[in-house]
């Protein structure tokens, strides 16, 4: 929770407040976390591959840029078709992607994403020569001990000056074997998902066994297997039958595949949260009928909430009543999905204690200080726990929402002041990380319009 002074992140952005009722479409960008695998896997592929509606978000261009600088082909293309763009957007946006062997030196800036953190190294001990790795100060203090010791044991030669941190090199010669290998992914589940997607290009491809006592963000792990599998790699995994905590990636080739990215479903949390706490209505248009984004588990949560969910050929449909209910809940599968379950807690009739999420004081920002610090500055009364948060409601009042560049931070203000006046969110800019709109998008949900994103 570090506070930062130059101008834009003091900018604060006065958040609407919901004099009704709201009743809205919201077509969401692309996912974050599948834009990034499909970019690596494509990336990694034997042939060329097509990324259709990816997220273009902070997170996303600094994976390319950085896939650029390692040599692979990154073209994009904008077209008008319907088609491509989906029946609730206007344009279509798509990403070809031409592999090839990765190219060193290069110097990434990983800006504070933990996906381009975690998912490039593997990728990187691929080339011949270093590739220095380094991003914004917060990623200085983000878990890369495991992973770095992972890949040291996998045959990578990488140089952190023993901070277990970035800034760091890694000096590939080309190859790197593989093999067994045993990580400690409690504090990320991007540490096994990291070892997992580069596995197929190792010599002897990888097992990994996770050896720490928890293990976060599972939904992202079976993210991390589907996509393998959908582009041809023979993958192992508790979840088929496999060993507990082991996954297992078989060396082979992967296909060039043409992907059309998902609607981000973390993303869609602020809009369906809207029609939750004002007793309103949102559609989100291509709402999966499948997936494994831990979004998903918000048609169970804000059900239990008070509200109620239809998914049909419209998209997922939440209705509220304007009653919030308090929420007693493990969230360490969907920890990411806490800064926004949180503001609704706020809201809530009855307390709610939210566990599991002990690992988010490592995320963008502190997670848990700063949801605490900041929603009792609004009057509120949340106390921190050793894995997460107890709110009880209190009648809040408005005042600025300091948000330490954390895009979830911001879009859990923005649902504060739907019902509390005078709620200035600071820095809206960082929802940049992942949604570039979304100040656009909220207004335009307010006004009752349809709103499209950029797709
Ligand atoms: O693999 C991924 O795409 C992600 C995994 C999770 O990370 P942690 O396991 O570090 O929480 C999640 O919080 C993050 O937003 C995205
Ligand atoms: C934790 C998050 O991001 P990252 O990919 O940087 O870990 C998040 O988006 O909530």
């Amino acid at each position: 929770m570090t506070d930062h002074h130059d101008s834009q992140t003091t900018a604060l952005w006065p958040a609407p407040f919901a004099s009704d009722a709201v009743d809205a479409t919201v077509t969401v960008p692309g996912s974050k976390s599948v834009t990034n695998r499909a970019l690596i896997l494509s990336a990694l592929a034997a042939d060329p591959g097509w990324l259709r509606r990816p997220l273009r978000s902070r997170d996303t261009l600094l994976m390319a840029d950085a896939l650029r600088s390692l040599g692979i082909g990154i073209e994009e293309t904008v077209s008008s078709s319907s088609e491509l763009a989906g029946p609730h957007s206007g344009r279509g946006e798509s990403w070809r992607v031409i592999p090839s062997a990765p190219q060193a030196p290069a110097s990434v800036d990983v800006g504070n994403a933990g996906t381009v953190m975690r998912f490039l190294p593997p990728l990187a001990a691929l080339a011949e020569g270093p590739v220095r790795f380094d991003g914004d100060p917060r990623s200085h203090e983000r878990p890369l001990r495991a992973l770095i010791g992972a890949l040291t044991a996998l045959g990578a030669r990488i140089e952190d000056g023993g901070r277990g941190a970035l800034p760091l090199t890694v000096h590939g010669v080309g190859s790197l074997e593989g093999g067994q290998v045993e990580v400690d992914a409690s504090a990320s589940s991007q540490f096994i998902s990291a070892l997992l997607l580069s596995g197929p290009r190792f010599n002897q491809g990888v097992e990994v066994r996770h050896t720490g006592d928890v293990l976060p963000s599972l939904p992202h792990i079976r993210m991390t297997v589907d996509m393998l599998r959908r582009a041809g790699a023979q993958v192992d995994a508790p979840d088929s039958g496999g060993e507990p905590n082991v996954w297992r990636v078989t060396p082979g080739a992967l296909l060039g595949r043409d992907l059309v990215i998902e609607p981000d479903l973390s993303n869609a949390q602020p809009f369906l949260a809207a029609a939750l706490v004002t007793g309103g209505r949102v559609t989100i248009p291509d709402w999966p009928a499948r997936t494994t984004q831990p979004g998903d588990a918000l048609r169970g949560i804000f059900t239990e909430m008070g509200g109620s969910c239809v998914l049909d050929e419209r998209g997922l449909t939440l209705t509220g009543t304007g009653r919030v209910r308090g929420i007693d809940a493990d969230l360490s599968e969907v920890g990411e999905l806490t800064p926004g379950i949180a503001a609704v807690a706020a809201l809530a009739e009855g307390e709610s204690v939210l566990r599991g999420v002990a690992h988010l004081r490592l995320h963008e920002t502190d997670r848990l200080a700063a949801l605490t610090k900041e929603i009792n500055s609004l009057g509120g009364d949340v106390t921190e726990t050793a894995d997460g948060l107890r709110i009880r409601p209190r009648p809040l009042h408005g005042g600025v929402f300091h948000t330490y560049e954390d895009h979830r931070l911001a879009t859990a203000g923005a649902v504060l002041g739907l019902l509390v006046k005078d709620v200035e969110v600071e820095n809206v800019a960082t929802t940049a990380k992942t949604m570039p709109d979304f100040p656009d998008l909220w207004h335009r949900m307010l006004a009752s319009e349809p709103a499209t994103a950029r797709a």
